[in-house]
C-alpha cells in the first residue's frame, strides 16, 4: 500500500487540517463505542497541531477523557523539563482539553536509567495499548530520524522489544526512549507531519522508491491501513 501525501499551502494550514482530521477520526471511533489510542510526537509542527487541537476540541464531539494518549518517543530528562514531549503536549493542549489517560516514558527523576525508563514504558504499552494505535503521528528529522530512531544507530536493530533506551542521541537532549520499529508498526494509521525547507530532503528520501532504512529511519514505518504524509509546500519541495 503506497503512502498518501497531502500538501498544504503553509504550516498553519497543515496544522489546522491535521488537527481537524484527527478530531474527526477520534469522534468517529468514540461514537462507535471505542476508546481510541493515539500516538503523539514532539517537534515544531507537532506543537502547532497541538495548539490547533486546543482551539478546535471544544467545538468537536471528542471526549478527551476517553482517548488513550501515548508518545512515539520521549526525552529522558526531569519530569518538569520543557524538553519532555509530554510536557510540550500538556502545555499546548492536553491539560486544556482535559485528557486524563496520558502515558509517557518515565522521567530521569522517576527512574534511574534510560533503559529502566524504556522497560517501564514497554510494560505500560503492553498492559494498556496492546491493540496498537488507531492513529500514530510521527515527525521526521532533517536527518531522516523518526521517533528517536536515528540513522545508523544500534536502536534501529532492536528486536522483541516495545521500547528502547537511546543514551547517545545525536540530537539533544542525548538520553531518550523510543518505541521500536516493531511497536511503531502496530498502528492502523501512521501520519507523518513535516514542515519547512529543512525537512524537504529527508521527506524526499523517505518517500523515494528505494533507499535504506538505516540511512532514513522514517522509511521503516508504515500504517496497517493508511500511511499519510501531512506536508507544507516547503517540506514537499523536493518530491
Ligand atoms: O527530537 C525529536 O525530533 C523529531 C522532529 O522534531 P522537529 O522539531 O525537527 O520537527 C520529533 O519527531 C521527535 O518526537 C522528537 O523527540
Amino acid at each position: 500500500m503506497s503512502a498518501l501525501v497531502e500538501v498544504h499551502d503553509s504550516s498553519d494550514a497543515l496544522a489546522t487540517a491535521a488537527a481537524g482530521e484527527l478530531l474527526s477520526r477520534l469522534a468517529d471511533l468514540q461514537s462507535a463505542g471505542g476508546v481510541p489510542t493515539v500516538g503523539l510526537t514532539g517537534g515544531s509542527i507537532a506543537e502547532a497541531i497541538h495548539r490547533e487541537l486546543a482551539r478546535l476540541s471544544p467545538g468537536s464531539d471528542v471526549d478527551w477523557t476517553r482517548v488513550s494518549v501515548w508518545f512515539g518517543d520521549e526525552r529522558f530528562v526531569a519530569e518538569d523539563s520543557p524538553d519532555r514531549n509530554v510536557a510540550q503536549a500538556r502545555a499546548a493542549f492536553l491539560d486544556a482539553v482535559g485528557a486524563t489517560q496520558v502515558h509517557s516514558a518515565p522521567a530521569s527523576d522517576q527512574v534511574a536509567t534510560v533503559d529502566e525508563s524504556a522497560e517501564a514504558y514497554g510494560r505500560d504499552v503492553r498492559e494498556h495499548a496492546a491493540g496498537g494505535f488507531d492513529v500514530l503521528m510521527l515527525g521526521i528529522g532533517p536527518d531522516g530520524h523518526v521517533a528517536s530512531l536515528f540513522p545508523g544507530h544500534p536502536a534501529l536493530e532492536a528486536v522483541d522489544a516495545i521500547a528502547v533506551g537511546v543514551p547517545d542521541s545525536p540530537k539533544p537532549p542525548p538520553a531518550r526512549v523510543s518505541l521500536t520499529f516493531e511497536a511503531l508498526a502496530r498502528a492502523d494509521a501512521v501520519w507523518f507531519v513535516a514542515s519547512g525547507e529543512g525537512k524537504a530532503e529527508a521527506v524526499a528520501r523517505a518517500l523515494a522508491d528505494d533507499g535504506s532504512i538505516s540511512e532514513t529511519p522514517a522509511r521503516g514505518v508504515v500504517g496497517t491501513t493508511e500511511t499519510l504524509w501531512w506536508l507544507d509546500r516547503a517540506s514537499a519541495s523536493r518530491l
